[in-house]
């Protein structure tokens, strides 16, 4: 689920890309970068493993050069987590391009084939986004006219389409010309486009010039002072110039929105909007409905406080502590230094970095019984290690509400869950998951209602990616034949997308 940015401005970019990206940074925590396009043409280009805050110091930020570029955070989904998988990424053919992709492919496979045979072309990572920005390339090259109009470009990106399969929402640019975003056909990662006015005086003249940002989330046109115009819709493209024209059409034959419910509940900041729902809202719905199950179905339940498991879920923790009238209490506090648990590489960091991560206060569980909030339950970490604090903070009984149903399935869209066997509800019902976590009484979220909750905030968005909760993928390459080759390459022992740190320099372009 990463994150990324690009911006077309009048002056340099690479301050706002970098604000950008750390709004972003709860989309991927492994990596970051940042490609600007100088005055002679030129990709200048800084990415590695680590924060942003850690990637960029000052010399990085001054060779940055330009006013135009685009950035990424990462959270691996594919490949490995090696820094030379880090993204912007480049090809220098045709006219230099550079990608930045959110997302992930499901037929990266036979394209890298397609791409060596058909197009003699040479991937050097085990990216899928270096697959992605080579169709590109190679749909690029087919355009006889070393000009590029925007026609061109659209229909370049039409045969990208027809090749790609997968999630993929993506920012790059052509040297030369300008910056490209376009969306899957279902717009399953999420992309939206803003503008600016920005005044420019000069030898005492003073004129207005438009300046456009495309982004992951809504919160980062927000931040960096940018009017949300709209999504970029499923099977869209935008073109915009290096002079600030834009231009947009949709290169798919039917596009059919049908984004990542997961979005919703875990992934965007809440204070974003994704096609047209605010995320908090949409959050704050999910609690009310929950709250409403809670009150209908424990009725016997005797709730004295009801606790968050900070942070995504509070939102709708405080909204069923309002339904059950009942005190809505901070019983865990989260150290602000810890990023997301979820979204590490590797079991073993995610489970050391729950109990780094939180940590019980005490007043708020002695003696109660306590029911405690969590957006999602998908490997169990969180919710096994806190019904130990609560327990040991004195907790007389320990329930568990899942704001999310049940996850049973594998992701391929985007959140590295490939394998069901990781999935702490997979083959299991209730009762079961219940005992392996140790909780009193359990209770999730029904599937129909997490989608009322979004669909309330906006009525025309009826369809979601909804396959880690019910198994049904948007395309039919995702079945049986298509998980056994993906066990294959990471399999039972080997889950985590491991840092093959022996290739960690391969990147050629890219200045230390
Ligand atoms: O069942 P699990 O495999 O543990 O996954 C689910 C948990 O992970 C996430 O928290 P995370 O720490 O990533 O981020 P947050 O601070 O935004 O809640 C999510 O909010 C759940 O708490
Ligand atoms: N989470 C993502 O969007 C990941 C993008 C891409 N598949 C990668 O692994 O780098
Ligand atoms: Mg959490």
């Amino acid at each position: 689920m990463c994150g990324i940015v690009g911006v077309v401005g009048v002056s340099p970019v690479n301050q706002s890309i970098y604000d950008a990206l750390t709004v972003l940074q709860h989309r991927g925590q492994d990596a970051a970068g940042i490609v600007t396009l100088d005055h002679l043409g030129a990709f200048r280009l800084r990415k590695a493993n680590g924060l942003v805050k850690d990637v960029f110091g000052l010399k990085h930020m001054q060779r940055l050069q330009g006013n135009m570029g685009i950035g990424h955070v990462r959270y691996p989904t594919a490949g490995s987590s090696s820094a030379s998988e880090a993204q912007p990424f480049y090809v220098n053919s045709p006219y230099g391009l550079t990608l930045a992709h959110n997302g992930n492919l499901t037929n990266t496979e036979s394209l890298r084939k397609s791409l060596y045979q058909t197009n003699k072309r040479h991937i050097n990572t085990t990216s899928d986004s270096e697959v992605l920005l080579n169709v590109l390339a190679s749909e690029l090259d087919k355009c006889t006219d070393l000009t590029l109009t925007p026609e061109v470009i659209f229909s370049a990106i039409e045969r990208t389409h027809a090749r790609l399969l997968g999630a993929y929402a993506c920012v790059a640019m052509i040297s030369g010309y300008g910056l490209i975003a376009f969306r899957d056909p279902f717009g399953i990662r999420p992309l939206v486009l803003g503008e600016k006015i920005v005044s420019i005086t000069r030898n005492g003249v003073t004129s207005e010039h438009k300046e456009y940002m495309v982004a992951s989330e809504s919160v980062a046109l927000d931040t960096l002072g940018f009017k949300l115009i709209r999504d970029i819709l499923p099977g869209e493209a935008v073109y915009i110039s290096a002079e600030a024209e834009l231009h947009s059409k949709i290169c798919v034959k039917n596009p059919k929105l049908r984004p990542c419910i997961f979005e919703y509940v875990y992934f965007a900041r809440p204070d974003s909007f994704i096609n047209n729902v605010s995320v908090y809202n949409a959050r704050l719905n999910m609690g009310k409905k929950l709250g409403e199950k809670i009150a209908r179905e424990w009725q016997d339940v005797d709730i004295d406080v009801v606790i968050p498991i900070p942070e995504t879920s509070c939102d709708s923790a405080l909204e069923i502590a309002r339904i059950l009238n009942k005190p809505y209490r901070q019983g865990f506090v989260k150290n602000r230094y810890v990023g997301r648990t979820f979204i590490m590489p590797g079991q073993e960091a995610r489970s050391a970095s729950v109990r780094r991560k939180l940590n019980a206060n005490a007043a708020e569980f002695k003696g109660k019984n306590v029911l405690l909030v969590d957006d999602s339950i998908v490997r169990g970490t969180t919710s096994e290690q806190i019904m130990n604090l609560a327990r040991e903070a004195g907790a007389k009984k320990v329930y568990l509400a899942s704001a999310a149903p049940e996850v049973r399935f594998a992701n391929v869209y985007g959140i590295d869950m490939p394998s069901v066997t990781e999935l702490i509800a997979h083959e299991r019902e209730l009762e079961d998951i219940r005992q392996l976590i140790g909780a009193d009484k359990l209770i999730f979220q029904d599937l129909e209602d997490l989608k009322s909750a979004i669909t309330e905030e906006n009525p025309t968005l009826t369809d979601f990616d909804c396959s880690v909760f019910d198994g049904v993928y948007a395309s039919d390459e995702v079945n049986d034949a298509y998980f056994e080759r993906l066990d294959a390459i990471r399999n039972a022992d080997n889950q985590a997308i491991k840092a093959t740190h022996e290739i960690e320099n391969l990147d050629m372009y890219n200045e230390g």
